[in-house]
């Protein structure tokens, strides 16, 4: 049974993907309050649950967390893809209603509806003192134009409004397509009546506008936040609204929600929702359909296609990529039972339409095979480079135009501090994985079951001799393939058992003088 449970408020409607599936059972309750949280393998959150390390500690089952929504900042993703749990996120279920949000924050700011509204109920008339004024003809300043910014310029322009934008990464092309201007965050501030943030609450936007960018913006202006918390500094904001420089803000979101302590909510020009962006029907029934289909994708053992720490893939990507997955599996698994001996590095080669195939995946997924035979820790391709990483061992991954004969193949070399092993294999459908060379010589076998590596000298008498003590011990061999290189040099074999070779016969074997390296091989 894969048991979810879902931490915040989630469309049920949406859940159907998985309420309607066997063998998944959905609680819903707050993980605060759940006492057994080791039964769950998967956590469904919006932006109220807080994912810190020490809740993933109490759910040592956790596979997968789904963010039903956008933002991941209540998530802490480097510990989850230390961890191998997949983090993924239904990135554009609910743009169009932040957008509309946005949109109904600015006209409400510019014309004081909130506070109009609050007036006329509490039985005043003060027509004079909520003259407002028209965003025809204004310049709207966005800063990150992603999916809600792209959303709310085309909305701007339909008000007759001119639209600056600031956005690091926006090219000149795309901005012309869309329609809007391009600048430095110094000209939108510098030009802009209103201004609205738009990027995710990262190290370099987190208080992009502070006491010093908002001194720039031009007297009077607007600011609104309907992104995150802390984009705006709560702080200058308030300096600028005492000295008058800004004449309203409109805000969603707070640097620490609910905003219990801020002076901002003092002021009459603040206007606030308790971080509604997302909370239609519309959009909540999106996000949370977009994340159960991926779960159940995960569920089913397919690739997730949204996920924030795996490389994103569509199904058609992977079903190119599943059978050099499998390959890279068996190699990894293989080289690291052939190599007992730290690792400096693992150096992947791919050639042919193995090129052509999304290899960082593959290459992710050979390390962790590699790995898992040396740590006894959750390994996977979500947290394979990391740990690779901390552990030293540097990986490279190259594509090559060279052919060697095959269509496709993919060579991996392990440097290990005394010696070095490499071993090429492809896939071939009918016949699948093959492994076709292993140290350079050539070869041609499956690799799975259980195998007997053995190098030696190329002189008669060793395969009779080897074949002799398998005999003399009772063990049946299944297959067989020779290589060498060159004649009288060194020679492989590779056999395949139908058991596990016991310890005593290997030991025997390893008592032949012509044998140079043996090793027993599961796979
Ligand atoms: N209030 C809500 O309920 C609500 C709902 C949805 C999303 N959000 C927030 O809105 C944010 C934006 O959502 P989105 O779907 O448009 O994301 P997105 O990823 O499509 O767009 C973000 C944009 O910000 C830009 N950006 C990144 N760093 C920048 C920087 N330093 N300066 C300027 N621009 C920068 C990126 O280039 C990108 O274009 C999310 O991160 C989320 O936190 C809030
Ligand atoms: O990042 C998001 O998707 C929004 O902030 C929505 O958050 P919510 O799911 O808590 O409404």
């Amino acid at each position: 049974m894969f048991k979810i449970l879902v931490s915040d408020p989630i469309s049920r409607d949406g859940l159907e993907p998985l309420l309607e599936a066997d063998n998944i059972e959905i609680v819903q309750k707050k993980a605060s309050e759940e006492e057994d949280l080791t039964q769950y393998d998967a956590l469904f959150v919006r932006s109220a649950t807080k994912v810190t390390a020490e809740l993933m500690n109490q759910m040592p089952n956790l596979k997968i967390i789904a963010r039903a929504g956008v933002g991941v900042d209540n998530i802490d993703v480097e510990q989850a893809t230390r961890k191998g749990i997949i983090v993924i996120n239904a990135p554009d279920g609910n743009t169009i209603s932040t957008a509309e949000h946005t949109f109904a924050m600015i006209a409400s700011l510019v014309r004081h509806i909130p506070q109009a509204n609050m007036s006329v109920k509490n039985r005043e008339w003060k027509r004079t003192a909520f003259v407002g004024s028209e965003l025809y003809g204004k310049t709207l300043g966005i800063v990150g134009l992603g999916r809600i910014g792209t959303e709310l310029a085309g909305r701007a322009k339909a008000f007759g409004m001119r639209v600056a934008v600031f956005d690091p990464f926006l090219t000149k092309e795309r901005s012309e397509k869309i329609g809007v201007e391009k600048h430095s965050l110094d000209e939108l501030l510098s030009s802009a009546d209103i201004i609205t943030v738009h990027t995710p609450l990262t190290k370099e936007t987190k208080g992009i506008l502070n006491h010093e960018t908002i001194g720039r913006t031009k007297e009077g202006v607007y600011l609104v936040n309907c992104a995150r918390g802390g984009i705006i500094d709560e702080e200058a904001l308030c300096t600028y609204l005492e000295n008058g420089h800004v004449r309203g803000v409109a805000l969603d979101v707070f640097e620490v929600e609910p905003p219990e302590h801020t002076r901002l909510l003092e002021f009459e020009q603040v206007i606030a929702t308790p971080h509604l962006g997302a909370s239609t029907k519309e959009a909540q029934l999106n996000v949370a359909y977009q994340v159960s289909q991926e779960v159940l994708l995960f569920v089913q053992g397919k690739q997730v296609t949204t996920s924030i720490n795996l490389p994103a893939m569509s199904e058609e990507a992977y079903r190119k990529v599943a059978p050099y997955d499998g390959l890279a599996q068996r190699i990894g698994t293989f080289l690291s039972q052939l190599m007992n001996e730290p690792i400096r590095s693992i150096e992947v080669e791919y050639e042919g339409s193995a090129a052509e195939i999304e290899t960082s995946y593959v290459t992710k997924s050979l390390i962790a095979s590699f790995l898992k035979q040396r740590m006894d820790i959750n390994i996977n391709t979500v947290n394979a480079g990391v740990l690779a990483r901390e552990r030293g061992i540097q990986f490279i991954e190259k594509v090559s135009d060279r052919h060697s004969g095959y269509s496709s193949s993919m060579t991996v070399t392990i440097n290990g501090e005394h010696s070095s092993s490499e071993i090429k294999g492809t896939f071939i459908p009918h016949f699948g994985e093959r492994i076709i060379s292993i140290n350079g010589f050539s070869i041609d076998f499956h690799p799975s079951g259980h195998l007997l590596f053995v190098q030696h000298t190329d002189v008669p008498g060793v395969i009779g001799n080897v074949g002799k003590i398998l005999g003399d011990h009772a063990v049946n061999i299944a297959t067989m393939q020779v290589g060498r290189k060159e004649k009288g040099g060194e020679a492989i074999m590779m056999l395949s058992f139908d058991k596990p070779l016991e310890e005593t016969t290997l030991s025997s074997l390893k008592g032949l003088e012509e044998i140079v390296t043996i090793k027993a091989i599961e796979l």
